[in-house]
């Protein structure tokens, strides 16, 4: 088949360091940038950090900054400027008409990423209307995103009315994209249902983008879910079974990679794909142990489980692509976070250190099952479903007023059926 790929487009990248943020995390998070445009297909020619007191209100940079970009954009042939930070509609006009390339910013980046990867209906339902939601308020005046990218003559965008139709269209296609995500997540609800019919534990992998969740997945169900070395390579959440050392048989549940200055109403948009996360009995967090900045990613995630609500939700962190670590561990991680969080050293790549996650993981479950006798009054029935979603109901005893039973299931479901039946 002919390679009917478009030339590689050529990026310059910028990121502004501002009093109180730390060079080494300005940079790192420029790299990571960098990993970004790379996976969205872009070449980086080039890459810049500028130190100012704030943002420029009406150019983000300074002027000076903007001109030198200019002239490099002429040298290099860049395509495309894009910024580390989230811009305001006024300031990617500005620099668009100064520099004449196109002007992104971290969010529209991650956002064509995920218009590259999202597979399920669902996914891309989602990415349509995080663009959408994101394009609607810089939709304004004079060269509009719809029209902007004419270039030479022509190119001062539509007048108000041509503006209205189009702020008109974008929110029926809004409030239709809503609809039929809604729709799509009450089917979802179904499955799940039907899952919690076989009380089956739940374990989602969650972890920093690349980190090797897929890998994992793959290695301990047999899975064949896309893993590869770029960000945001797993966007649709996937279900497998796993059988347990002991015989025990649990879910495992893939999910779309965290990141550092991840906008709220992405992590809003990607609510449905982490819907997995919030409904786990327990959570894997994997870690790439061989990154310099395990740490920070490490926290980030941990800033996402906590959004969540699920930070308090009995984990197990896997220390992953131990098979790199030749120089000891990454300089912003100290042995002692290591220690302090119960986890377990593995390769996915290599298949190693996997028995001792299945035994952890095994043991994490009982901890946290527990037998436990509960008097259900009849005009409380309904709470039974707790048990039967959550657990299983081992014996039952009836008299004239309720129903007394015996249950094991997850401290969690546990604390809650309790607090349900005092209230
Ligand atoms: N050396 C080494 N590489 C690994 C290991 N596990 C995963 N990788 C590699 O890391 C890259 C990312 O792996 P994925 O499994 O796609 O990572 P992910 O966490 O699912 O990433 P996203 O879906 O993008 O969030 C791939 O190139 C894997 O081959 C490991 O144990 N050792
Ligand atoms: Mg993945």
């Amino acid at each position: 088949m002919p390679d009917i790929k478009q030339e590689e487009e050529k990026a310059i990248l910028v990121a502004l360091e501002l009093p109180g943020m730390k060079s080494d995390e300005v940079e790192e998070s420029l790299n990571e940038l960098s990993g970004l445009a790379q996976t969205a297909g872009a070449e980086v020619v080039d890459m810049y950090v500028q130190r100012r007191n704030r943002p420029d209100p009406a150019t983000f940079l300074g002027r000076g900054k903007v001109a030198e970009l200019a002239g490099v954009a002429g040298a290099t042939g860049a395509d495309i400027l894009i910024c580390d930070r989230e811009l305001q509609p006024a300031q990617q006009r500005n620099l668009e008409q100064e520099l004449g390339i196109r002007v992104i910013d971290r969010t529209q980046l991650i956002l064509d990423i995920f218009a590259c990867r999202a597979q399920t209906k669902e996914g891309k339902l989602q990415v349509e209307l995080a663009q959408l939601q994101y394009m609607l308020p810089r939709l304004t005046g004079l060269g509009t995103q719809l029209s902007r990218l004419g270039g030479g003559i022509g190119t001062r965008g539509p007048g108000e009315t041509k503006l209205e139709v189009d702020r008109r269209r974008i929110r029926k296609r809004i409030s239709d994209l809503k609809k039929e995500i809604e729709e799509v997540r009450r089917h979802r609800e179904l499955l799940r249902r039907g899952r919690k019919q076989v009380p089956l534990p739940m374990v989602a992998l969650v972890g920093y983008t690349n980190a090797g969740k897929s890998t994992l997945l793959n290695i301990l169900t047999g899975a064949e879910v896309l893993a590869e070395d770029k960000l945001f390579a797993t966007l649709d959440p996937t279900v497998r079974g796993m059988r347990l050392p002991d015989g025990d048989r649990v879910l495992l549940a893939d999910t779309v990679g965290f990141i550092q200055n991840l906008p709220h109403h992405l992590v809003a948009a990607f609510r449905a794909t982490l819907e997995e996360v919030v409904e786990a009995d327990v959570i894997i967090h994997v870690v790439d142990i061989s990154h310099p900045r395990a740490a920070s990613q490490m926290q980030a995630v941990e800033a996402v489980l906590e959004s969540l609500e699920v930070a308090g939700k009995p984990r197990l962190t896997v220390y992953n692509k131990a098979d790199r670590l030749t120089g000891g561990l990454p300089e912003d991680l100290s042995g002692q976070d290591v220690a302090d969080a119960e986890g377990v050293m593995v390769s996915a790549l290599q298949g190693t250190g996997l028995n001792q996650l299945a035994q952890q993981l095994s043991v994490l479950l009982r901890k946290n099952r527990i037998k436990k006798t509960f008097y259900i009054p009849y005009h409380k029935s309904n709470l039974m479903h707790l048990i039967h979603e959550n657990g299983k109901v081992l014996q039952a005893k009836h008299d004239p007023d309720g129903v007394e039973v015996l249950a094991e299931m997850g401290v969690v479901w546990a604390q809650r059926l309790e607090s349900k039946l005092k209230g």
